[in-house]
């Protein structure tokens, strides 16, 4: 394969969180490290033959459709609010200059849990888990799991992660997700095989092993055994991930506990010394529902709050991501920006288990960092496009819940931000993904949006281009009714990992 490839087309990013630049030309990028990094931007370029010309016979170009664009890398420096409430128009701010490509970025998805996606019934979340999660998770591992009650054959757990775990990384690579940060299941050889899968397909991954181990919480036929056992598959799973990538770059290992009801204090404070001690990655849920607040109260009395609970175990770190965050309070809040730790905001999954609306505006307001987050299958969708248009979606009723007031709305290139560069500070990779900057990754989707034929017949998605829309207006219509269908080709690293058949 040739070292150097130059990508030709239109590029759209969301370098700030109201600006979508929409630019043509050419990326340069360079495989030499096996990196697939971006060595050049070159917006001189005006056609594939001129790329050739300018870049060599020997250097394969690689052409985005008329009708589609680049969409990956949001840049993105420290963040900072932005949005000046006496400043209304600043929302609907969207500059024009020229435009570059784009990575998705999932901060919170339950791999294990994708076969249920949308088998939720009216659950809650504390019900949900009982009812619909942990027997699925279980029989990731467990042949004795509840969900092998009336199996005719004998389970082959392992074989079914296998299913499970390739199926769900085919999708999120076909919804352009390049980088997905990952729950696998309390198991070490069924979480080990997530970080093989994930590995050899080519997605950018943090893998998880689920700690759980709390009696009070957390059922027989699905928790460690004690905090040694946790810790010490933990320590193993992390081993293994490190066996595959070195360099940490493409797979790594993040520190799971399930959330802090799950786990026993002792745990949760060895995992923390983990975290620091190593430097580690940490995920974990926050403030999702109400109940589920009540229970953290009770298990934990010394502790003033959820948020409180994570600070005194270390896990409140900058290298932590808290999914959800749907409740906390403006002194939560303040501690969790005090910390640097991130957010990620999972509305389709707020919304499917009625946990709450979640204030995005009011923690970007506040300086708070993030991210957004498919949480299958508390949400139903493995697309990180459907959570932007839920973002958008839920910020609206977060608005009229406050009076009717619009500043809680996000638009949608602020949503596509929040995908991209909010994503890529949230894992901990800002200003190495979420844009097309020279020394940036290639991790790039190409998005095509069919036109309908003269005969009115529709295209061959669900994004109906006339042809007389302006290109911020086709990024509306891709956002809102956009699927994987206008994904025709991913990278992660400048390598092909999918394409559209
Ligand atoms: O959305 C969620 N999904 C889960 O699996 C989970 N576990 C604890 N809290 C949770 N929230
Ligand atoms: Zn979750």
């Amino acid at each position: 394969m040739p070292q150097k490839t130059v990508y030709f087309g239109r590029f759209i990013s969301t370098p700030q969180p109201n600006e979508l630049l929409i630019r043509t030309g050419a990326a340069l990028v360079n495989r030499k490290d096996g990196r697939g990094t971006i060595e050049k931007m070159d917006w001189t370029v005006g056609s594939p033959q001129d790329a050739v010309h300018k870049y060599g016979i020997d250097t394969p170009v690689v052409t985005a459709k008329d009708n589609g664009f680049f969409f990956p890398g949001f840049i993105g420096e420290c963040f900072h609010s932005y949005w000046d409430l006496r400043n209304r128009k600043s929302l609907t701010l969207w500059t024009r200059k020229m435009a570059n490509g784009c990575l998705q970025t999932d901060t919170h998805i339950h791999a294990s849990q994708y076969p249920n996606v949308g088998i939720f019934g009216k659950s809650t979340l504390l019900d949900w888990l009982t009812t619909y999660t942990f027997p699925l998770e279980s029989s990731l591992g467990n042949p004795k799991s509840p969900m092998y009650r009336n199996a005719t054959e004998p389970p082959d757990p392992l074989a079914r992660a296998k299913t499970v775990y390739n199926r769900v990384i085919s999708r999120t690579l076909a919804n352009g997700t390049t980088t997905a940060s990952y729950y696998a299941t309390i198991h070490l050889d069924a979480t080990n095989l997530l970080a093989d899968i994930a590995f050899a397909r080519g997605q950018r991954a943090y893998i998880g092993r689920v700690c759980m181990d709390r009696p009070e919480t957390c059922p027989e036929y699905y928790r460690d055994e004690s905090t040694e056992q946790t810790i010490a598959h933990t320590k193993a799973s992390i081993e293994h991930c490190r066996s595959l990538d070195v360099s940490g770059e493409l797979l790594a290992p993040i520190i799971t506990p399930r959330f802090a009801p799950s786990c026993l204090p002792e745990t949760l404070s060895q995992l923390g010394a983990l975290a620091k001690a190593e430097d580690l990655r940490v995920q974990t849920h926050i403030s999702e529902n109400l109940s589920e607040i009540s229970l953290v109260k009770q298990l934990f009395p010394d502790q003033t709050t959820y948020t409180d609970v994570y600070d005194h175990h270390e896990l409140l770190t900058p290298r932590t991501i808290l999914a959800h965050a749907v409740h906390l309070s403006q002194d939560e809040m303040r501690l969790i920006k005090q910390r640097k730790t991130k957010i990620s905001h999972c509305p389709a999954s707020n919304s499917a288990l009625g946990s709450g609306f979640c204030p995005v505006r009011v923690m970007l307001d506040e300086g708070l960092e993030v991210g957004l987050g498919t949480d299958v299958s508390g949400g139903y969708s493995t697309s990180i496009l459907d959570a932007v248009r839920n973002a958008c979606m839920v910020s609206r009723h977060v608005g009229y819940v406050n009076g009717g007031d619009s500043r809680y709305n996000l638009g949608v290139a602020e949503g596509l931000w929040l995908a991209t560069v909010g994503g890529a500070k949230v894992v901990g990779m800002q200003g190495r993904l979420g844009g097309f900057e020279e020394g940036m990754l290639w991790d790039v989707q190409e998005i095509v949006l069919d036109e309908v034929d003269p005969n009115g017949e529709r295209g061959e998605t669900e994004v109906d281009i006339f042809g007389w829309e302006t290109w911020e207006d086709r990024v509306e219509k891709w956002v809102w009714n956009g699927d994987d269908r206008n994904v025709r080709r991913v990278w992660v690293g400048g390598r092909l990992v999918h394409e559209r058949q």
